[in-house]
């Protein structure tokens, strides 16, 4: 795990994944703007659900490395991490006007899963609760959109966001993918799957303290709008991130939530609702 900094700021960090799970698409930095791929962080608002812009502002911003974390429970395996901090700005505090601590960890695993840990403690002096949605906004690298299918959502509730968030519930089997797709997936498991038929690999996304699941891919006519976007690049991601967005958070000063998302590849002969045998053989969980 490689991170960017000058003394306070952490520009970018980078993971030499061989599992190469996340995908970056065109690495355009041009702040104010984010990074296209990898997992920005959308926080105290996702997407446009609410007045502030797009995803929140935490993705915009320069985070610190957390020299000093309070502690954390870890297991006992070897791991790498890093701790970044995140406190609001004047401009922020503007639009926002709450005062919080931002901690994400941000772990890689032995065999190379990734994990990231948010924190958020509200940290406000004048007795005021906030309210924020969330969500870790991972694009997934894949082989080819069409041969690929996500387990774990059938037959739930989403709200689509290409038709005015209505509620509608997913019929059939797994979700495949032959158009644009933008769904908030509601109350789902803490376990969802991504098969990738072509490179038989499957990502496991293992989520705690994030109830919903947003699934999106902007297929070909959004791609051409986008600048920082390929034309074709869609045929080669999907965003599957695990949030809390139907019922937002709210925290009291003080208080403090956490979010969890673990990221792993496997084989795919191995998913489908079988067990990954290296975790079996260390006893780990499924
Ligand atoms: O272009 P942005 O701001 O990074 O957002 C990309 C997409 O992010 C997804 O999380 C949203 O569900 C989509 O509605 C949105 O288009």
């Amino acid at each position: 795990m490689k991170y960017l900094t000058d003394q306070s700021h952490v520009y970018s960090v980078n993971f030499s994944l061989s599992s190469g799970i996340v995908h970056i698409l065109q690495a355009i930095f041009k702040p104010p703007k984010p990074i296209r791929g990898g997992i920005p962080i959308c926080f105290p608002q996702f997407s446009n659900h609410g007045f502030l812009e797009q995803h929140g502002f935490a993705r915009n911003r320069f985070w610190s490395i957390d020299t000093n974390p309070p502690p954390f429970p870890t297991n006992s395996s070897t791991k790498t991490f890093v701790d970044l901090i995140l406190k609001p700005i004047e401009e922020d505090m503007k639009i926002w006007p709450h005062s919080f601590e931002f901690r994400l960890r941000v772990t890689l695993g032995p065999s190379g899963d990734l994990m990231l840990t948010s924190r958020i403690r509200n940290t406000n002096t004048d007795g005021k609760p906030f309210t924020f949605t969330f969500a870790y906004h991972t694009y997934f690298s894949v082989s080819d959109i069409s041969e690929v299918r996500v387990e774990g959502l059938e037959t739930l509730d989403y709200l689509d966001s290409l038709q005015n968030k209505q509620r509608f519930t997913e019929q059939g089997d797994a979700i495949t993918f032959e158009s644009e797709v933008d769904k908030i997936y509601l109350s789902t498991p803490t376990k969802i799957a991504i098969l990738d038929h072509e490179k038989k690999r499957t990502f496991v996304i293992r989520k705690d303290g994030l109830p919903d699941a947003v699934v999106w891919n902007p297929w070909d006519k959004k791609a051409k709008a986008m600048a920082d976007f390929g034309d074709d690049d869609y045929k080669h991601m999907l965003c599957v991130e695990a949030a809390a967005v139907e019922k937002p958070i709210t925290l009291k000063p003080g208080e403090e939530w956490r979010g969890r998302q673990e990221l792993s590849a496997v084989p795919s002969s191995y998913c489908s609702g079988q067990l990954d045998p290296q975790r079996v053989l260390l006893g780990g969980r499924n």
